[in-house]
């Protein structure tokens, strides 16, 4: 599998999913916000609504749908690296010294479920009567839940020239940039074919980048999104790496505002077709700047690249890098109701096709606006997934796609 991706849409092949588990429990009203959640699910039914999500991406394009939980406990029975994840994990909560106890009363299976899930102190003890934690009260986390997980969009980023290893902005998610680049280094499937543009490993204090700022926008470019996640240097790295490889020539730095629904790039915009966008129109006005890295030049071997600030906004931009780029509004445009839609990610469809998409059935009014354009759009239940903020494109991580 060579993990690059050239478009959004190209028909998919495979693509890396997380049915959600036991740290979507682990939410209370009291953890929620810091958590990145707005409301608590219901599990039952937010792993109902995941299903049908998986079901329908089998079904209608045959790709192979991995799990992440499947590929995590394959490279933990690499006793060192389930070593080096289980002890990163309990570095929070002071409790590293308990690595090795842990490592011997758990099943991998299960050290797997730690390591997503959480695991409070008292649910410890009852595995280990005489665990040395006495600093910690019961009910506080030796290891804390990652609820997000399920929105795998976010931890990597695949980009015509390899993979970004995000490294995430929020501490209720920066453990799951750890476990994905230990399955991309590690897995059989992966490991050989891992061209990395980007990797926080080693460095002291890395600037953040988040799957969900990273769109690919033509074969030429790639636009990312400057936001409450994603830190210009960050981009910059990106941008050096992509440019030097001679795999993307124009890499867009698309400044947001940092508010809440417009976390990431991908929830203000997702490319349906080579020239075919889905937008919400509030987000056009609210950015700020865009800038372009392209080539600058090339001196003992090292090639530099440059940036100009574009006066224009980001339609003419866009406009400017696609040809006869036809603009689709979340809600058709409608100000109330794009406005509700965008909350739940109407902007957020996942592209398994050109012009064939995955949404949220509760956004009828932009399905609706996407039928009428010709899009074959195909929906999913809506009412648990949404309560995290992020919608289909933001659930999954095609690893790879036909090329267009
Ligand atoms: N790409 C995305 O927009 N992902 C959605 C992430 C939602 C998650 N609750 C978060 O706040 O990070």
């Amino acid at each position: 599998m060579n993990l690059r991706l050239n478009s959004e849409y190209g028909t998919l092949r495979a693509v890396l999913m997380h049915r959600p588990g036991k740290e979507i429990d682990r939410l209370t009203p009291y953890n929620k916000e810091f958590l990145l959640f707005e409301d608590v699910p219901y599990l039952e039914a937010l792993q109902k609504e995941h299903d049908a999500f998986s079901n329908l991406i089998k079904e209608s394009t045959g790709a192979k749908v991995y799990q992440l939980r499947e590929l995590l406990i394959r490279v933990l029975y690499d006793r060192d690296l389930l070593y080096k994840l289980m002890s990163q994990a309990l570095e929070k909560s002071g409790l590293t010294h308990l690595t090795e106890i842990i490592l011997e009363r758990y099943s991998t299976a299960e050290c797997a479920g730690l390591l997503t899930g959480g695991v409070k102190i008292h649910e410890l003890k009852r595995k280990i009567p005489n665990l040395d934690a006495k600093e910690l009260m019961d009910p506080a986390f030796a290891i804390s839940p990652c609820p997000n997980l399920y929105f795998q969009r976010d931890p990597i980023a695949l980009t015509p020239g390899g993979i970004i290893f995000s490294s995430m902005k929020m501490e209720g998610r920066q453990r799951e940039a750890d476990l994905l680049r230990t399955i991309f280094q590690n897995h059989p499937d992966f490991k050989d074919h891992v061209n990395e543009v980007f990797s926080p490993a080693g460095m002291k204090n890395p600037p953040c980048i988040e799957g969900g700022d990273v769109i690919v926008l033509s074969h030429d470019a790639i636009a990312i999104g400057n936001s409450q996640r994603t830190d210009s240097k960050a981009i910059y790295e990106v941008a050096k790496t992509l440019i030097a490889q001679g795999e993307v020539k124009r890499v867009y730095e698309v400044h947001l505002p940092e508010k809440r629904n417009f976390m990431h790039l991908d929830t203000v915009f997702t490319v349906l077709d080579e020239n075919l966008m889905l937008t919400y129109p509030d987000a056009m006005q609210a950015v700020l700047q865009t800038s372009l890295y392209t080539f600058k030049d090339e001196k003992n071997g090292k090639v530099n690249i440059k940036r100009e600030v574009l006066k224009e906004s980001l339609l003419t931009v866009l406009e400017r890098e696609i040809p006869h780029l036809e603009i689709l509004q979340t809600a058709d445009g409608n100000p109330d109701y794009s406005m509700r839609e965008q909350w739940f990610d109407g902007a957020n469809v996942f592209a398994i096709g050109p012009r064939r998409v995955i949404s949220y059935n509760r956004n009828i009014h932009t399905n609706r606006a996407l039928r009428q354009m010709g899009v074959e759009v195909l929906e999913i239940p809506s009412s648990e997934l949404s309560r995290g903020l992020g919608g289909p494109r933001c659930m999954t991580m095609p690893l790879s796609r036909a090329r267009v």
